[in-house]
């Protein structure tokens, strides 16, 4: 399996304030990342980096095989997927949500005068209803709640079938009911062979979807911990990383973390 992101001794200093130390840590295609890390630690930073909409100040940040700086950043990000909650306020409000995915097709944010083909109409209607939404894809984004916005931004960027999938808080701000739905949407999509390397920012332990095989653990700028879930996802290395002592258990591939 071939490596899809890899980031070498990077940092990362903005305004003066340094954000990222010496981070080093490669995603493979067969992969599905959670990152986890308190308030400020640097995740989304991390993201902006793997997505390069940020360069590192030093090391560096190698996606799909192509260096940071090196290559045409709009062509290497048209094979990545991207959803986050800034992405949201960037969709106009009275695009449909059929719109709203087959626009990816074109790396634009409202339809406009592209052409698109039978096939991409067809791809976003396929994309839609796996994602939950074929019921929706008439409705304009404004007019959605959270959890519907949310799977459909996803459902946007799996519509041109990326080769790295990255998601900043998909879960952040769902009801549990919404939460759920979306987790067991997401775990199905990891656990599919055939779907691209995952990597997947959260707040919460219980927001891990089961499929998810390697975690993150960042904190003051460094990695505390990396590697397969079962050996870094431990009460150790979350305390270390949140400075509270935790326990930690695990039920049906689900984790519950509390403060002892
Ligand atoms: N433009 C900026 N200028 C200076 N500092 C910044 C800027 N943008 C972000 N930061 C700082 O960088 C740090 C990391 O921010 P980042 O958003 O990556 O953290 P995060 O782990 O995603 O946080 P959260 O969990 O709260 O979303 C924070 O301390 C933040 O204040």
């Amino acid at each position: 399996m071939s490596g899809v992101l890899e980031f070498s001794d990077v940092s990362y200093v903005r305004n003066g304030n340094r954000i990222l130390n010496g981070v080093s840590w490669s995603v493979r295609e067969d992969q599905r990342w959670v990152i986890l890390g308190p308030n400020g630690a640097g995740k989304t930073t991390l993201m902006r980096l793997a997505t390069g909409h940020e360069h590192p100040t030093s090391g560096t940040v190698t996606v799909l095989g192509s260096q940071l700086g090196t290559v045409n950043i709009f062509e290497l990000r048209n094979r990545l997927g991207f959803a986050s909650s800034a992405q949201a306020k960037r969709i106009p409000a009275n695009e449909t949500v059929i719109n709203t995915v087959m626009t990816a097709a074109y790396s634009v944010e409202g339809r406009w005068n592209e052409k698109y083909e039978d096939l991409d109409v067809r791809r976003a209607e396929r994309v839609l209803s796996e994602w939950g939404l074929h019921d929706l894809s008439q409705r304009t984004f404004g007019t959605l709640s959270d959890g519907e916005q949310k799977r459909t931004l996803i459902a946007r960027a799996v519509m041109t079938d990326p080769e790295m999938l990255l998601l900043d808080e998909p879960a952040s701000s769902l009801d549990l009911g919404a939460r759920e739905r979306l987790l067991q949407l997401l775990s199905g999509y990891a656990s599919s062979p055939t779907s691209p390397a995952m990597v997947m920012v959260t707040h919460h332990v219980e927001e891990i979807p089961p499929g998810f095989t390697h975690a993150l653990l960042l904190s003051g700028e460094r990695v505390i911990a990396a590697g397969e879930c079962e050996s870094t996802l431990t009460a150790e290395a979350l305390s270390s990383t949140f400075g509270l002592e935790f326990n930690l258990t695990k039920d049906h591939d689900r984790y519950t973390a509390r403060a002892l």
